[in-house]
């Protein structure tokens, strides 16, 4: 019988240090025997990666910026995440829909409710055609949210690369994106896995890995 699709997001502020250890879960499950496919958001498509070309570079309002974040994902979710889950593949994407929410609802100040329409119209199950807001969420399986002081993030990134856009923000900005996640974490507590990301990189990837092993993937 062909293997049901696993599909694992990755979220966390800038500089958390979620992407040292998205690889490392690649490599364990395809130890496992797994087929694993390795995405990003805002990306995943070549439609998608100059969508994120446009929002991480451009100034833009509010709105803008979080319907450009959904109409990559649409994409992203149809060309890419539906028919890799459709497969049964391990499906790990770097960031999803729960950084618009940490980022765009929480940092920008974008109304949550509005964010929540939007994410039931892009992550449809349903055909465009149907009614869009009447059938159950493309959602991740699990959710591991890396999480450390915005202080101990910023300190790591003044060392690591030229910061973009959203990484050129001051500390209150971080402050509010992981208030977003916390908040996110909070609506759905089942989905989500808060690693403690303050720690060694060793310490971070025995908790990442547990919690694929608390879900009895790996
Ligand atoms: N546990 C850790 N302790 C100290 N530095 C770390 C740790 N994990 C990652 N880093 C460093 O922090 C920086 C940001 O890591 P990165 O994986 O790019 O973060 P993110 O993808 O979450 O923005 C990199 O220079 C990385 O080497
Ligand atoms: C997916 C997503 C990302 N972002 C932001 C968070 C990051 O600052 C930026 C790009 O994410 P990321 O790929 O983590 O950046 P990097 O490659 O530099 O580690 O986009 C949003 O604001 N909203 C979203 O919906």
């Amino acid at each position: 019988m062909a293997e049901q699709g696993v599909f694992i997001s990755f979220e966390g502020i800038d500089g958390a240090g979620k992407s040292s250890h998205v690889g490392a879960l690649a490599d364990a499950f395809r130890a496992a025997g797994r087929t694993v496919l390795q995405t990003r958001e805002p990306g995943g498509t070549p439609l998608a990666e100059q969508i994120r070309a446009l929002v991480l570079k451009e100034p833009m309002g509010a709105l803008t910026e979080a319907l450009l974040m959904f109409a990559a994902r649409r994409d992203h979710i149809e060309q890419v995440i539906a028919p890799a889950l459709a497969r049964g593949d391990v499906v790990l994407c770097d960031r999803f829909t729960d950084a618009t929410f940490a980022y765009q609802g929480g940092g920008r100040g974008f109304d949550w409710q509005s964010l929540s329409i939007l994410e039931l119209l892009a992550q449809s199950q349903q055909a465009p055609e149907a009614n869009l807001t009447h059938n159950a969420l493309l959602q991740p399986d699990l959710t591991i949210w890396f999480d450390l002081p915005p202080s101990v993030a910023a300190a790591r990134l003044a060392s690591a690369r030229v910061p973009d856009k959203f990484e050129a923000q001051p500390a209150a900005f971080f402050e509010a994106v992981r208030a977003g996640y916390a908040r996110r974490a909070a609506e759905s507590p089942v989905r989500f896995a808060r690693v403690n990301a303050d720690q060694p990189r060793e310490a971070v990837w025995a908790d990442v890995r547990h919690a694929a092993q608390g879900r009895g993937w790996l």
